[in-house]
């Protein structure tokens, strides 16, 4: 029997069972069953080509890489021809696209890979058309743009998640707050911060005896774990915890009142590529949820060059930005003047422990 027959076996034996404490250890183990078998389907094929069935063979580059998917003809690739010098075909028939096509988004300074990839259908997690390239090469992104049709039914939404779910995806969510660490013997210790509330001992192991994980330590942290959260952790090499923005296209063709309730929705921006409507705000959220800053530096009399920018992390000091100059430059720093949101007042001579913020400018001063 192959996987893809293996999964839908279990997943017919989930649905024909009830759910009750009687049944809640057997459903348990059934999700972590599930669980392995779908990370094997994501695996190549053995004898396939390096990277057969692993997305597409499109490197990264930049400073960080969006992918966008959505199902077929909801305007991916009419979005990438906006933000991006590059030209995807575009029209009005399904699976147009066939392939991966990179874009680059260039935004003060920082550049951006876009990706834009072939639509996808219910059941691509199991290998329905295109789908598990597709996934894979989402899975490799720093944020998803999922792009729907303002015009469709909410489900797409629903279904385009539970495929990116099946998956390892995990969207706009942090691992789960359980420590797990596999021993060469001693069994297996289990212990809890606090009574967990959807969680207990004959659940945990069971599973971990399921992933023959016989010696081990466990620490559940958060009362609120559950099973799949549980399952996530022993998984973890498969798990990817990625931001998304969910992005509605064609409000051209809706009514005011859906488009403000589409708009106040978490993560969620809406614009028309049709009208031109809403694509500058897309790339601000886009940037936004990237968590990453340009920082420009500027040396003495000389206007700061605002096409080059230095790209650090949310949270990151004048040290990493040092560092990114290079790498013997803390060395010689005697102190940095800053003009930007970070200055207390402009310039600000700072430290290395200064934390900058998007947009800085900056000029370091050596020994
Ligand atoms: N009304 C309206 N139509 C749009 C808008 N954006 C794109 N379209 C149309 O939607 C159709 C599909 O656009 P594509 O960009 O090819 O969609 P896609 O998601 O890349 O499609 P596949 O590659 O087939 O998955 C085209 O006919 C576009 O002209 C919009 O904002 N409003
Ligand atoms: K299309
Ligand atoms: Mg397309």
């Amino acid at each position: 029997m192959g996987v893809s027959e293996k999964i839908k076996e279990i997943e017919e034996e989930m649905r024909r069972t009830q759910k009750n404490k009687a049944t809640e250890y057997h459903l348990g183990l059934l999700k972590g069953k599930l669980a392995r078998l779908r990370a094997q389907l994501l695996e190549p094929a053995p004898g396939a080509g390096a990277g057969a069935g692993t997305g597409f063979d499109v490197s990264k580059s930049g400073d960080a890489r969006i992918a966008l998917v959505g199902f077929p003809s909801v305007g991916k690739s009419t979005l990438l021809s906006k933000i991006t010098k590059t030209k995807s075909e575009v029209a009005a028939y399904s699976f147009t696209t066939l392939t991966a096509i990179p874009g680059v988004l260039e935004y003060g300074g920082a550049e951006i890979q876009i990706l834009d990839l072939p639509g996808i259908i219910e059941g691509a997690a199991e290998g329905k058309g295109r789908g598990r390239q597709v996934i894979s090469a989402a899975k490799t992104s720093d944020l998803i743009m999922m792009v729907l049709d303002a015009t469709k039914k909410a489900e797409q939404r629903a279904l385009l998640e539970r495929e990116l779910e099946a998956v390892g995806i995990r969207l706009n969510r942090e691992p789960p707050n359980i420590y797990l660490k596999a021993k060469k013997a001693g069994g297996m210790k289990l212990s809890f911060m606090s009574t967990p509330k959807y969680l207990d001992e004959k659940m945990i192991y069971n599973i971990l005896r399921d992933y023959k994980m016989l010696n081990c330590e466990v620490l559940i942290r958060d009362e609120n774990a559950t099973v799949d959260d549980f399952i996530d952790v022993i998984m973890a090499p498969h798990r990817r915890y990625i931001k998304c923005l969910y992005v509605y296209n064609k409000i051209d063709c809706i009514s005011m009142q859906f488009l403000d309730q589409l708009a106040h929705e978490d993560h969620t921006v809406v614009m028309s590529c049709e009208l031109d409507l809403g694509i500058t705000d897309i790339v601000d959220r886009a940037w936004q949820e990237l968590n990453l800053m340009r920082i420009y530096t500027k040396r003495r009399g000389v206007q700061p060059n605002f096409s080059e920018a230095l790209i650090v992390r949310q949270g990151a000091t004048v040290e990493d930005v040092c560092d990114q100059v290079h790498r013997s430059l803390k060395e010689s720093f005697k102190y940095a003047l800053v003009w930007g949101a970070s200055a207390r007042h402009v310039p600000q001579r700072v430290g290395l422990g200064h934390t900058v913020a998007d947009e800085d400018v900056i000029s370091i001063v050596t020994k």
